[in-house]
């Protein structure tokens, strides 16, 4: 064990990683130390944690909330701010050497990237920012000579199996996918399914926006791009396979035809504490796997006839330059509408599948391209939604 405290900034506290993140700091006093702390809006859940963990310093992305919660955050004698730009200013945070990456969406793209230009390892679940600008976070982490360190369970189980490898031993990298809580369902069905039904997944529980990309196989599509990013693979060395129980999260073939793999019970707790420890390992903090117990674990193809955003994951990453971008911005789009009511379940892969097929993807040279890439995909996606047809919205 590492015999100085490891002060992290946790971005995204009051959401599912986040709060997981906190439990892990809190159970590692002395090895870990919460010193600031950035949420979206919800104070309420923000005060509380600054009860508990005692930070230096908390951010308010959003106007109102930030004006509403300041005074009672304030009385706990912590700094303080509030607005658009609050969580990327606290994500260079002084005292500070590992910064948890956890807002969700293209919203965590700038506080990353001023996280790795503060000099700080980043420990990355905020997968849409390598997704959307993969080649100027990685190229931000080189320049500034930090790690960034997968929180996303299939990405750490690769991370820990590649751990000590050299290159020329890994030929292909597969990442499992649970099929969300659709699995199986045939297409017609997917018309009448609510955000309810989408959000509960069969294994892990986590925010509402990842819950629905699990369920329509973007989230996998999400993944194989972080991948390549991450492990600086080519898409046709990264696969996936559906394995509903969720216990091997990812698995590295070697050139010399051995598979190894990470096994764990599906609890996130485990790769944050890892990406938050690293290059140490923590106590456990997690059940132990009991294989008896879980039984069988089974494998299966994708079926992306049935669930489309896989594959037009693939062809986005393919397409290379801004087109990574189109995809993400639009599918955050089309989910929030499908939350909303306003757009049904297989709406999210039409809409994503027309920007995508719209847009001409050019180079990323810098973060305005993929900024304005993001802009032009939502205002496409959004005047789609707006044309087409609802769907039932989350009550
Ligand atoms: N949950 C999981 O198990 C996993 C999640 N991930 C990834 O981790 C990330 C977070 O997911 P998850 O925790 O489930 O999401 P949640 O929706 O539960 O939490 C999102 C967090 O981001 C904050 N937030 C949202 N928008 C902004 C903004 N504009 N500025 C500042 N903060 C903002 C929210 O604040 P508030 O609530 O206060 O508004 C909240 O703290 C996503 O990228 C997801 O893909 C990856 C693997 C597993
Ligand atoms: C916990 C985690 O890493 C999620 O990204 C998870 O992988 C979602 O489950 P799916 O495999 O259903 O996408
Ligand atoms: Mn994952």
């Amino acid at each position: 064990m590492a015999d100085r405290e490891t002060g992290v900034v946790i971005l995204g506290s009051t959401g599912s990683i986040g709060r997981q993140a906190a439990e892990v700091i809190a159970r590692m006093p002395g090895r870990l130390r919460a010193v600031a702390l950035a949420a979206g809006r919800d104070g309420a859940r923000l005060l509380e944690q600054v009860r508990r963990l005692r930070p230096e310093a908390v951010a308010l992305e959003d106007p109102e909330a930030g004006r509403a919660w300041r005074p009672a955050l304030e009385r706990e004698g912590v700094k303080v701010l509030v607005g658009p730009g609050a969580a990327e200013e606290l994500a260079a945070w002084p005292g500070a050497t590992r910064v948890l990456s956890a807002i969700t969406g293209a919203a965590g793209l700038r506080p990353t990237l001023a996280a790795l230009r503060a000099g700080r390892d980043v420990a990355l679940a905020n997968k849409e920012s390598l997704v959307a600008a993969g080649a100027l976070v990685t190229r931000q982490a080189a320049a500034a000579g930090v790690r960034i360190i997968p929180v996303d369970s299939e990405h750490s189980a690769l991370f820990q199996c590649l751990q000590g490898r050299s290159p020329d031993e890994v030929e292909r990298l597969v990442l499992t996918a649970s099929g969300g809580p659709f699995r199986g369902w045939p297409a017609e069905a997917l018309h009448r399914v609510t955000p309810e039904q989408a959000v509960r997944h069969p294994n892990w529980s986590m925010g509402a926006k990842i819950s629905v990309d699990s369920a329509t196989l973007m989230n996998k599509g999400l993944e194989v791009i972080e991948a390549r990013w991450l492990f600086g693979l080519p898409a046709s060395r990264i696969g996936v396979v559906v394995h509903p129980q969720s216990v091997v999260h990812g698995l590295v073939e070697l050139a010399d035809g051995a598979t190894v793999a990470v096994l764990a019970p599906p609890d996130m707790r485990q790769p944050i504490q890892y990406a938050l420890c690293y290059p140490e390992r923590g106590p456990r903090l997690v059940e132990r796997l009991d294989l008896a117990a879980v039984g069988k674990l089974t494998f299966e193809e994708p079926d992306t006839r049935t669930f489309p955003c896989l594959d037009l994951a693939y062809r986005a990453l393919e397409a290379g330059g801004t087109a990574p971008a189109v995809l993400n911005a639009a599918n955050e789009e089309a989910v929030a509408a499908f939350l909303a009511g306003r757009l049904s379940f297989p709406g999210i892969a039409e809409t994503v599948a027309a920007v995508l097929a719209a847009h001409r993807p050019r180079p990323v040279t810098g973060l305005d391209d993929v900024l304005e890439a993001d802009a032009w995909a939502r205002d496409q996606a959004r005047a789609r939604v707006a044309a087409g047809a609802p769907g039932p919205g989350l009550r």
